[in-house]
């Protein structure tokens, strides 16, 4: 496999770029990243696709979560601690209940680049480019911050790379330990219902590590653990400059993050995205919105995994909690009898989004979680395996979804409503989807 150039890429034609009015600044970045070593190393790429090979075959759920638009102001020691430990919270939650080895993949150190339905934001008789992500321009509504900035890939360089730094001490470093489960959560345990449920499995996760501790198993065993990143590979100019050939094999890879994604608008059959990363040999996902057929999905595993090898191709379906049941089982059925090796993850957040009266974008706990039903059910009925969830989650108590134990309404959103894009579910919101889809996975 050969490394398209941007020109190449740029030719088939690419949805959703930023217009950058300086060529020569642009060419100055991209020049400046090509010279930047590697985010993550090929052999880590490599043994996450190995663990997506279980989740295809059925042996392992995919934990996929983070927020909607990481910031360059979020690369903070909290605010990565705290996605950390919701995420770690999650897959503790997701592994004692169901059983099931979780494959703990953050939407972090990476994510800094957003599609959007309009290229122009209007406030009053104002209009001006909309906000893309701090990979693109600045929230802040004035000409000087909406202008797209090609310097901002090398802060996105950057951000991802102290992200990254510091997520691998806390998962590599003795904070992820196991035995250290109580201390992640003490500060909401005792006033979240949620809270007092996690608190119970932790004393059970207890007994169990002083149970084995007591027959000899090593304790190491349970001070570590495999954490991956993965953002949408958005932005051409950053994503093909940190592709690179790797020395062991001779492929190419996309050193920016563990696993790359392709968006809902940018999945076009021959179009640039498609290509790039049909071009590299990272474990790769693609969003596959409700205008999606089976042809189309048949046609994304002949391009994005030729090979049809195991974990290299993971399909995020999101669909809406109203129409999952309706499409998905014929996708389903046609991947499965065409023989495609796929890992099937559910994405119950992009299809559920509203406005409310008083005009934040929201989503409904309950409709995150029906479709996340739906989901199971259809894999259920079919006899595949239901692979994973992808969510939007924050570790902070924030109020931008509705509903939950919480019981959060649209009032409330004025309180925390910190997303610069879309909402996420919060610390006790994401818990409490945990448990519910540990249920779930029980259930089967
Ligand atoms: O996160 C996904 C998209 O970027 C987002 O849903 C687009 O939102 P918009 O419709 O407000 O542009
Ligand atoms: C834009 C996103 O989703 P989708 O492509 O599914 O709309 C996203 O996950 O950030």
């Amino acid at each position: 496999m050969s490394i398209p150039t941007l020109e190449e890429l740029h030719a088939l034609g690419a949805a959703q770029q930023p217009t950058y009015t300086n060529p020569a600044a642009r060419d100055a970045a991209v020049e400046r990243l090509r010279g930047m070593p590697p985010l993550v190393f090929a052999g880590e790429a490599d043994q996450l696709r190995e663990k997506l090979g279980a989740v295809a075959r059925g042996e392992a759920f995919v934990l996929q979560g983070g927020d909607c638009a990481e910031t360059f102001d979020g690369v903070n020691a909290d605010n990565i601690r705290n996605k950390l430990r919701v995420l770690l919270s999650m897959a503790v939650v997701l592994t004692y209940a169901a059983s099931v080895p979780v494959v703990k993949i953050g939407r972090m150190a990476g994510q800094y680049a957003k599609p959007r339905s309009s290229d122009t934001e209007t406030r009053g008789d104002v209009t001006l480019p909309a906000y893309r992500g701090d990979a693109v321009n600045g929230f802040e509504f004035t000409p000087e911050s909406r202008a797209h900035d090609p310097q901002r890939l090398l802060e996105v360089y950057h951000a991802s790379a102290a992200t990254l730094n510091l997520a691998r001490a806390f998962t590599q470093g003795g904070y992820a330990d196991l035995r250290k489960m109580h201390a992640w959560n003490s500060d909401f345990v005792r006033n979240s219902p949620v809270g007092a449920k996690y608190e119970s499995i932790g004393n059970e996760i207890d007994k169990a590590l002083a149970f084995m501790d007591a027959i000899g198993v090593d304790p190491d065993e349970f001070h570590t653990v495999d954490f991956y990143s993965s953002h949408e590979a958005l932005i051409l100019e950053y994503e093909q400059a940190l592709t690179r050939i790797d020395q062991r094999t001779g492929d190419p890879y996309d050193v920016s993050g563990h696993f790359l994604w392709i968006g809902e608008r940018t999945r076009q059959l021959g179009g640039a995205h498609v290509e790039l990363l049909s071009r590299i040999a990272n474990p790769v996902g693609i969003k596959l919105g409700p205008t999606t057929t089976p042809d189309d999905a048949l046609a994304y595993a002949r391009a994005l995994n030729p090979d049809n090898t195991p974990g290299k191709l993971t399909f995020v379906t999101r669909f809406g909690a109203a129409k999952i049941r309706d499409l998905l089982p014929e996708l389903v059925e046609k991947v499965r009898a065409a023989g495609v090796q796929v890992a099937w993850i559910t994405d119950p957040m992009h299809g559920n989004t509203f406005a409310t009266d008083n005009g934040y974008k929201t989503r409904e706990f309950d409709d995150v979680i029906d479709e996340v039903r739906g989901f199971f059910e259809v894999h259920r009925a079919l006899g595949t395996w239901p692979g994973g969830v992808h969510v939007e989650l924050t570790g902070d108590d924030v109020t931008e979804c509705v509903g939950g134990g919480g019981k959060l309404v649209a009032a409330d959103l004025t309180h925390r409503y910190e997303t610069l894009c879309d909402p996420r579910l919060n610390r006790a919101q994401s818990l409490e989807l945990a448990f519910l889809v540990a249920e779930m996975l029980r259930e089967r």
